[in-house]
Order: C-alpha cells, then structure tokens, then sequence
C-alpha cells in the first residue's frame, strides 16, 4: 500500500521562477492498484512519480509504502522496492552492457555489489526463458550489448528488469510515449500482463486518454499540482475520452475566470 499524505513541492521558491508543482497532494494506493496517472503539460504527474522515488526531496508530507516512511530516503534505497520505466528508453538500462549483464544487475538490486558478475548458466537460463515472454527475439541475443537494442526493445528489457525482483511500487513515466505505435500496443500489453501476474501497485503516467480508461482499475486527473478526479473500477469503466477532455476544460476553465476576477 502506498500513501501520499499532504505533499507539496515548490521548486525555485523565492525566485522568479518559483512554481508549485504539488499543492498539498494526498492519494492512497492499495496493494494491486493499477493506477492511470493523466493531465496536461506542468500538471505535476512526473513530479508526483519523481517525489515517490526520491529524485528530489519532498518540502512537507510523508510518503509511506506498505507501512515504512520512505519520504526521507535517498533515491538508490526507495530503488530497492520500486521499479521504474521512463519515456527515454535510454534510461533504465547500461547501453554499453550486455543484455544478460543488465538483467544481472537487475536480479541483484538490493544485494551487496560483491555478488554483482557471479552470472550462473542457471541465471542465464532464466533470463532467456523471461526474454523469451516478450517476443521480440532477444532471448537469443544474451550477450548483445543493449546499446544495439531498439527503442522498443530496449523498453520492454527496462520493463522486465523493472519487475525482475517483484517491485512493492512500479512507476512508469509515458513509457511508450517515444515508441511507434505498433511497438508502444506491444510493450503496453507487456505491461498489462507483468502488472497482473505480479499483482503489481502501479502508477502510470499516459496522455493517452484511450489507454488511460481502458488500462488498469482506477484513473486519477491532475491539474495544476492538485488531483482534481479520482475515479476507479466501474466508473472508470464508464468513462469516455470525451468526459475526460469536459473535466480538464472545466479545471482550465476555472482558473481562467479566477484570473480574470484578479485581472478586474
Ligand atoms: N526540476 C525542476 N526544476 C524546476 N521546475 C520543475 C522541475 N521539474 C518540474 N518542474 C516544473 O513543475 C511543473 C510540473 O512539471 P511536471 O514535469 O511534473 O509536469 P507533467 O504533468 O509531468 O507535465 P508533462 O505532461 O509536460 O510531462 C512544471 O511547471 C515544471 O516546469
């Protein structure tokens, strides 16, 4: 279970380009939660993602994951129990490593580094069979460094090595966002089956408004550093593109008449 409770984050304050990305944010994961994270350019998602892993400190809140505050541990700890994928498929993964090396790697987070380049053929074995899941080849390909990879094949590698060592948290960041469409449908099935056998709490950021409906039990809306829908299972299953797009017009919309009462 993860909770987000009353975080706030305002980068720059104080100068001219002080900006309130979260504005008192409080959401509550339960374990297997697939979360659809949506909202426009600035509206904070990747800041709420980057908070829970700890890429910048949180300026007041908790977060708390199955029971542990984390909000005060550093980026590599929360990395031991949280998977990540990012939109760049560059990230992720050591290009100028060999595929077998990486999901080495991955198969140790957490584990002291000494244990790190002892591959066993059992391993190797296992890597191909969880290689083989994807479909695209690569469980013939061990010991092709990564860097030779497709964008979409180096994102599915990023996404099994994410759940490798089954994460308490996976969070994904537009993950397909810079594939083409063919590999993006691929690599989001991969996900949807991954998320489902590991009965994985997943937060998933898409502009995507179809896949954001259609994938996972629940949908959050963000708005200006604030949640401003939360829906879940059968009304989000009623949802439609068309409800989504009235929501943010009315969240923009409001805004731009407070702006004008200030204006007047
Ligand atoms: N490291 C940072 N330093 C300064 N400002 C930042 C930083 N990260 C994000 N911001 C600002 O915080 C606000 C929220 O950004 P964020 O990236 O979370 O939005 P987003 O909803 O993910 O948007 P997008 O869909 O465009 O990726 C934006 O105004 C952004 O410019």
């Amino acid at each position: 279970m993860l909770e987000v409770k009353h975080v706030s984050k305002t980068f720059n304050p104080g100068t001219v380009n002080e900006k309130k990305a979260l504005d008192d944010i409080s959401l509550r994961l339960e374990d297997g939660d697939f979360v659809t994270v949506v909202g426009g350019n600035g509206a904070g998602k990747s800041t709420l993602l980057n908070m829970i892993a700890g890429v910048y400190p949180i300026d007041c809140g908790h977060i708390v994951l199955n029971d542990k505050e984390i909000s005060t541990d550093p980026e590599y700890k929360r990395a031991r129990f949280i998977g990540r994928v990012f939109q760049d498929p560059l990230m992720g993964t050591a290009g100028d490593m060999a595929i077998y090396e990486n999901m080495a790697m991955a198969n140790r987070r957490g584990k002291p580094r000494g244990l790190r380049w002892n591959v066993t053929a059992q391993e190797k074995e296992d890597f191909k069979s969880q290689l083989a899941r994807l479909g695209l080849g690569l469980e013939d390909r061990l010991t092709a460094k990564v860097g030779l990879l497709s964008g979409g094949q180096r994102q599915a590698l990023t996404l099994l090595m994410a759940s490798l060592q089954r994460p308490e948290l996976l969070l994904l960041d537009e993950h397909t966002a810079a594939l083409d469409p063919l590999t993006a449908r691929k690599v989001l099935e991969l996900t949807e089956e991954i998320v489902q056998e590991e009965h994985l709490t997943t937060l998933m950021i898409t502009h995507n408004m179809n896949d954001a409906i259609r994938i996972g039990n629940r949908l959050i809306m963000m708005y200006d550093g604030k949640i401003i829908l939360d829906v879940r299972d059968e009304e989000k299953q009623k949802l439609t593109v068309e409800a989504l797009h009235q929501k943010f017009r009315e969240a923009a919309n409001e805004e731009f008449s407070d702006d004008r009462a200030v204006l007047i």
